[in-house]
């Protein structure tokens, strides 16, 4: 167990290791609960959801692994994301997909959803206090099974997802009402095709075409914000993807729309972090799906690595934080739930505290001078000095575990509660 006063004089030698570089972590600490990340509904179960539990995941992403206890409908997933948001220090708020509904008072199909079947969530987010997200779902449905939804050349199919489409606007715009937060909406379909496709461009005509009547209606900025995302290639679709990164970057451009960059969704040499500059050259706010792509886009709980820390430290260091939404997007099956969520959303919001612990302006002063030696130097340094020491400090003060801590209130958790599903 954590010993306060230790971690109280931990503290203070860090406050004075940061302050001889010109970094006031007391600002830091102030600073750091700007920093909203949006929890994604589908860790506490491995993207079952609650319209078809039993169903098949589909549209080219898996969750591995079949580690006991996953949520088996919405109040289960409640209580586990309020646990999760017990352990994490400052306020998050919650992603949810359309097919999380509350479909108790009977089924209602993608193109058929309504607000009444998320005014659970809604209800829930108000309780808590917190903002609530949402995105379509065109994916684990039969009208998905041939691997086009809002590009597909069949009519009655494609009018289908654009239906969905509306329909999740529509609900997002009431969500971000109800709860006074702009309600992010992401959009992001499977299209694509596992062989080497003749009609790209027919695909991606469709695609636009869908686009645009499906945002055809106006929603005010203050309820929702629409983003789109890309991606490069899923399980069944490795040929070509029709909504990628160029289409959907000149979409949002166009359309005054979100680009959401998924870092799992790229090819393995780019960096997610070096993307969000030269978007926001051209967009407004930009949309993050923060994981962990091992090999592929695997979507493993997210660690501090020197990926993350990149997209963190382009946000802090421009003054970003309000133009970037920072959102989850892992699903491991094969350790406990909410110990995932719980270690990847540290290790981000880790990354943010960080990125704060920067002399930044010292650094492009060197960068300006030509001083090369001298800015690789001292990022170095900075790797070595008593973050820990801030971050535990902050967490003590958030009232929640700190360190590793944390483990054992899971293990409680998994004993009393999990261990019973
Ligand atoms: C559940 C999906 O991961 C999510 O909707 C989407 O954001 C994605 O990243 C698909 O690869
Ligand atoms: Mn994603």
């Amino acid at each position: 167990m954590a010993n306060k006063e230790m971690i109280k004089k931990a503290y203070e030698l860090a406050k004075e290791q940061y302050a001889a570089l010109g970094v006031d972590t007391e600002a830091v600490l102030n600073k750091i609960n700007e920093i909203k990340i949006s929890l994604h509904c589908w860790q506490t179960d491995d993207v079952s959801g609650t319209e078809n539990p039993d169903g098949q995941l589909s549209g080219g992403i898996q969750a591995t692994g079949n580690y006991p206890g996953k949520a088996r409908n919405i109040t289960e997933i409640m209580a586990d994301l309020e646990k999760v948001m017990s352990l994490l220090p400052g306020k998050q708020r919650v992603n949810v997909h359309a097919l999380y509904g509350d479909f108790s008072g009977g089924a209602a199909d993608r193109d058929a959803i309504e607000v009444k079947h998320f005014q659970g969530w809604i209800d829930w987010c108000k309780k808590q206090g917190i903002g609530m997200d949402f995105n379509g779902s065109f994916f684990s449905h039969p009208k998905a099974d041939s691997g086009f939804t809002l590009s597909s050349k069949d009519e009655e199919v494609r009018k289908f997802w654009v239906e969905h489409l509306k329909r999740t606007r529509e609900i997002a715009a009431e969500v971000g009402k109800q709860l006074k937060s702009p309600c992010v909406l992401n959009t992001w379909i499977p299209d694509g095709s596992k062989d080497t496709p003749v009609d790209r461009n027919g695909m991606r005509s469709q695609l636009t075409k869908s686009l645009d009547e499906g945002f055809a209606a106006e929603f005010p900025k203050e309820y929702m914000k629409d983003a789109v995302e890309s991606k490069v290639f899923g399980i069944g679709a490795e040929s070509m993807t029709v909504g990628s990164h160029d289409y959907y970057l000149g979409y949002a451009i166009k359309n005054n729309k979100m680009i959401c960059l998924d870092n799992g969704h790229f090819h393995p040499t780019e960096v997610v972090g070096d993307k969000i500059s030269s978007c926001l050259q051209f967009v407004d706010e930009v949309l993050l799906h923060v994981t962990r792509p091992v090999r592929w886009d695997s979507d493993h709980v997210v660690t501090l690595n020197e990926e993350v820390q990149t997209i963190a430290s382009e946000i802090v260091r421009n003054d970003f934080i309000s133009r970037v939404n920072v959102g989850l997007d892992f699903f491991d099956a094969s350790i406990n739930r909410i110990g995932a969520y719980v270690v990847g959303t540290r290790a981000a919001q880790k990354a943010f505290m960080i990125a704060m612990l920067e002399p930044t302006s010292t650094l492009v002063k060197y960068e300006e001078n030509g001083q090369n030696f001298e800015r690789l130097a001292l990022l170095e340094e900075l790797k070595t000095k008593p973050f820990g020491a801030v971050w535990d400090y902050y967490c003590l003060q958030e009232g929640v575990p700190v360190s590793e801590d944390y483990i054992a209130e899971i293990q409680a958790y998994e004993k009393e509660v999990l261990s019973k599903r």
